[in-house]
């Protein structure tokens, strides 16, 4: 009897969702709860469904953008985000749709990863990939003796870790520094689910199940560890120091002020706001949800791509002939200026191969697993019209990698093939970002919350696979290991076991 009103309850709200998404025939798969596992905690008698399908996910993201655009607070667990004083420490990823954060927001994507400024970024991203690439070397000679495969994702981190925390910091930290970020944040994403964070040298054992007070004293350590490093920063002579050009994001962040009161429903003129600096509890969330974003999706997608080329010799091949064809080659069209270059050699219409082996990685693998929202009760009327919201509002998650994946819309779906990104594909108008013929596929997200991150990463993504591909011979070692691809979705879509490939210098 009771799994039968169960089951009346689940069909009637089965029902009331699809209507509320629109009142035509739509595919829709919604997965119960306890089906997944939810990345975040659900709030008391909240409920969550999981939406598989693009063309609900465009009504929804797209059409419905302004009702669909606010994220579960405790993506984390609050005490994870929150300072010592108790109260909302928001980042960019957390703050509710509004005046902060469209503040915080814009200051990232204008003041420090704006187009005009990713030329200036080159100097740090090839010291970090030169990192990598000597690193390999000298592994792959020492490994030749031993027929060893190589674990490419340690170097690999250490390497863009270090880039991102200099875009953070600038060049004034120092190397015991920035690792002693990485554990920093590697302590964070151990507590929040699978990460390659976990097989990170130096990495502590989560304190979480101990019955201690784990996500506070990891928050604790967050502060005490980020906030002499912000503290340094605010008492330089900032202005005086010439960053190469580079506007460092905890510049940006000194810099600000925000809006105090963060409601668009109150009648205040623009002018009439009142605005406040940052706190210290807010610059160490921002902080570490640029150090967390920028290092752990580019070094996973960089992680999944060689995967595939690992295991398929006719991509990295074609690939490799295309890297080394422009970047050995002559083009008299390219700027003389290196960073000027570094840009454009890495376009579309420059290598539309590496184009389409990084988007067709992201497609299979979306490095962020969900785009989630919270619907709440409040905004019920304006929303759902007739539909009843359950009660402690609806948090939605968008299945990237099943929207990449969906048979309906992909043909062969979970074959690596980038040549359907390329002219006369069957993807040939897909990007990164969904575009006006609606959501094929959405790594990056869809709606105001896409990632702001998007260009800088398909550019670091892209830097670093022409220099490994170009540089490296990619293989298995079938009699020591191969190249297992299971996924396992936390926070990110990491790779369950590491890739261990044979990395031969190429002559
Ligand atoms: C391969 C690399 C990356 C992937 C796959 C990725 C993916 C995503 C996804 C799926 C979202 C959620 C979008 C949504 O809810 O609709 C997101 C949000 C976000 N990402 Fe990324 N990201 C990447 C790199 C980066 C980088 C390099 C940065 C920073 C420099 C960054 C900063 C952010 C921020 C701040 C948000 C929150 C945006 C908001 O709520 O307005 N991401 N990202």
């Amino acid at each position: 009897m009771e799994s039968l009103v169960t089951l009346v309850l689940v069909a009637a709200f089965l029902f009331a969702t699809v209507v509320f998404l629109r009142r035509r025939t739509i595919t829709i798969n919604i997965t119960p709860s306890r089906a997944r596992r939810a990345p975040a905690p659900l709030k008391p008698r909240q409920r969550l469904i999981t939406i598989s399908d693009a063309a609900v996910a465009q009504r929804a993201l797209v059409e419905n953008a302004d009702a669909f655009s606010t994220r579960p607070f405790a993506l984390f667990g609050k005490p994870l985000i929150t300072g010592p004083e108790r109260r909302r420490s928001d980042n960019i990823i957390s703050a509710p749709h509004g005046r902060l954060w469209r503040a915080l927001r814009c200051n990232l994507s204008s003041e420090v990863i704006h187009p005009t400024r990713m030329a200036s970024l080159g100097p740090l991203r090839r010291a970090a990939i030169g990192a990598v690439v000597a690193d390999l070397r000298r592994q792959s000679t020492a490994a030749a003796k031993g027929e060893a495969a190589l674990v490419v994702r340690d170097c690999l981190y250490a390497a863009v870790f270090s880039m991102t925390a200099r875009l953070c910091f600038g060049a004034a930290v120092d190397e015991a520094q920035v690792r002693g970020m990485q554990r920093n944040m590697q302590e964070f994403f151990l507590a929040v689910g699978p990460s390659p964070s976990k097989k990170q040298p130096g990495a502590r054992p989560t304190e979480l199940g101990r019955g201690r007070d784990p996500a506070g004293s990891i928050r604790r350590r967050q502060v005490e560890f980020f906030l002499p490093l912000i503290e340094a920063r605010r008492q330089s002579s900032r202005f005086c120091n010439n960053e190469g050009g580079l506007r460092l994001y905890i510049d940006s962040l000194l810099d600000l002020s925000v809006p105090d009161v963060d409601d668009d429903h109150l009648d205040v003129d623009d002018n009439g706001i009142r605005r406040r600096a940052l706190t210290d509890d807010e610059l160490v969330s921002l902080v570490s949800e640029f150090l967390g974003a920028g290092t752990e999706t580019v070094v996973a997608s960089i992680e999944w791509t060689l995967a595939h080329l690992t295991t398929n010799p006719r991509v990295q091949n074609k690939l490799c002939r295309e890297v080394s064809c422009i970047v050995d080659g002559d083009d008299s069209r390219c700027p003389s200026e290196p960073e000027e270059r570094e840009i454009q050699m890495h376009h579309r219409s420059a290598m539309p191969y590496l184009h389409a082996v990084v988007l067709e990685s992201l497609r299979m693998h979306p490095t962020v697993p969900f785009a989630m929202r919270e619907l709440r009760t409040e905004s019920e009327g304006a929303v759902i019209g007739q539909t009843t919201m359950p009660e402690g509002g609806l948090r939605v998650h968008f299945s990237l990698g099943a929207i990449g994946r969906d048979s309906k819309a992909w043909t062969d779906p979970d074959e690596f093939r980038p040549e359907r990104f390329l002219a006369g594909g069957e993807a040939e108008d897909v990007g990164p970002l969904p575009g006006p013929k609606g959501i094929r596929m959405m790594p990056f997200g869809a709606g105001p919350r896409y990632c702001p991150g998007m260009n800088l990463a398909m550019l670091n993504i892209k830097c670093f696979l022409a220099a490994l591909v170009r540089e490296f011979q990619w293989t298995t070692q079938h009699e020591i290991s191969s190249v297992d691809l299971t996924e396992i979705d936390g926070f990110f879509k990491v790779m369950k076991n590491p890739l261990r490939a044979r990395v031969t210098p190429r002559a």
